[in-house]
């Protein structure tokens, strides 16, 4: 062949394969470019051409997961020392009107008959009661007479430590939440309807996950469906488990099986909650006797909490007394003293029992649950 010819029919050969190597290059672009975007390789993983032979599991969904499902998240309740004294500026503006009233009394340049009268009036109106109010009374006027009352800081100080003296700083507080023979301590919390029983349990769950104490709640109230629910947000929220059983079923055997799930489980404490009951109601009020009997087939009931609404007065103190003969009281959580200047019931409560006030509710809001202490409870009445 001659030498042009030759050089001719090279560069034909050689234009040939650069045009054939375009039109592949140019189709697989368009290959990729037609995939959705999940189907691209990623970029993170080295570039392999898909193989359109290769089995489903080499597909990029592998090599570039989907994220997890969302773990629910368990919130980190505040602990009771860091809480209590934004409850005691809460409880201190709450009875505001209870504390400005007894000190603008006891500022006045002469404290006569009239004084006096106004002091006991105002103590008797925050429900402290006729009897311990004439102790008061009595204290108060004998101190300051023998001390002269000219000073409001004199006034301010015997009042505080007189009222101090009839919450009675002596009573043990502690919430019995320790069983015996390595078994959970069991708390039973009762009331009438709405005074705060289901949010109070939750709120001691915070206080006790906080404490690094292991739990079970117990929906015991099987009335309502919505109210087991409830329980069983405010468990989730800070990862604990909530017993319950079918709506209408038997709230007794609903408490045995999570007394009896703590004991398996070897956590801590069990919290039962109770449906809501009027104390006039013969029929509930013997239900409830029988929750607590059913339960001590299985663990000890190491505290029965009876929940009070502050703001229901002198309601309270009936309902404390027939709670209490059925199912033997041995704490009261005093609710809503946040809407309240009727503080006294605390007093008056606890001799009417005589069983202490273990904890105020002080609003709505998770960790809005304080343990009562005498000092820090007239404090805040005082405004102090
Ligand atoms: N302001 C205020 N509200 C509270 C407090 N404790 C509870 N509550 C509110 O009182 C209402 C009733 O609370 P629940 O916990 O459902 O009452 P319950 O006693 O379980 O109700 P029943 O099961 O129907 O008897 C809710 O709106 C709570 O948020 C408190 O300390 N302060």
């Amino acid at each position: 062949m001659e030498l042009p010819l030759l050089i001719a029919a090279i560069v034909a050969v050689a234009l040939v394969i650069v045009v054939a190597g375009v039109i592949v290059s140019m189709n697989r672009t368009r290959r990729l470019a037609s995939r959705r975007p999940s189907e691209l390789p990623s970029a993170s993983v080295p570039s392999v051409e898909p193989d359109a032979d290769a089995p489903a599991t080499s597909s990029a969904e592998e090599r570039a997961p989907e994220p997890a499902p969302d773990a629910p998240s368990i919130e980190a309740p505040e602990r009771a020392s860091t809480r209590m004294s934004r409850l005691r500026r809460r409880l201190a503006g709450s009875n505001n009107a209870l504390a400005s009233a007894l000190l603008g009394l006891l500022a006045r340049d002469r404290i006569d008959e009239s004084t006096w009268d106004d002091v006991e009036e105002t103590l008797i109106t925050s429900d402290l009661g006729v009897g311990p109010t004439t102790e008061l009374m009595g204290n108060l006027r004998r101190e300051l007479s023998i001390d002269g009352v000219q000073d409001p800081a004199v006034a301010r100080a015997k009042l505080r430590a007189e009222l101090i003296k009839l919450v009675d700083p002596t009573l043990d507080r502690g919430l019995r939440i320790t069983g015996a023979d390595g078994q959970p301590g069991v708390v039973m919390v009762v009331g009438v309807n709405g005074t705060g029983k289901t949010t109070t349990i939750g709120k001691i769950a915070r206080l006790l996950v906080a404490e690094g104490r292991t739990l079970v709640l117990g929906a015991a109230d099987t009335f309502r469906a919505a109210a087991a629910d409830q329980l069983a947000t405010w468990g989730s929220r800070v990862g604990v488990q909530t017993v319950r059983g079918p709506e209408g079923g038997d709230p007794a055997s609903v408490a045995f099986d999570a007394v009896a799930q703590g004991v398996a489980q070897g956590v801590d404490v069990v919290l039962v909650d109770t449906a809501g009951r009027l104390h006039t109601k013969t029929g509930l009020m013997d239900e409830l006797g029988k929750i607590k009997r059913v339960i001590e087939k299985k663990a000890p009931v190491t505290e029965v909490l009876l929940v009070i609404d502050a703001t229901t007065g002198q309601n309270g103190l009936i309902q404390a007394r027939i709670f209490s003969d059925v199912v033997a009281v041995t704490g009261i959580v005093l609710t809503k003293l946040d809407g309240s200047a009727k503080g006294g019931i605390v007093v008056q409560v606890q001799r009417e029992l005589g069983v202490p006030v273990k904890l105020i509710g002080l609003g709505e809001g998770a960790d809005d649950l304080a343990p009562f202490t005498a000092e820090g409870f007239v404090d805040g009445l005082l405004g102090a």
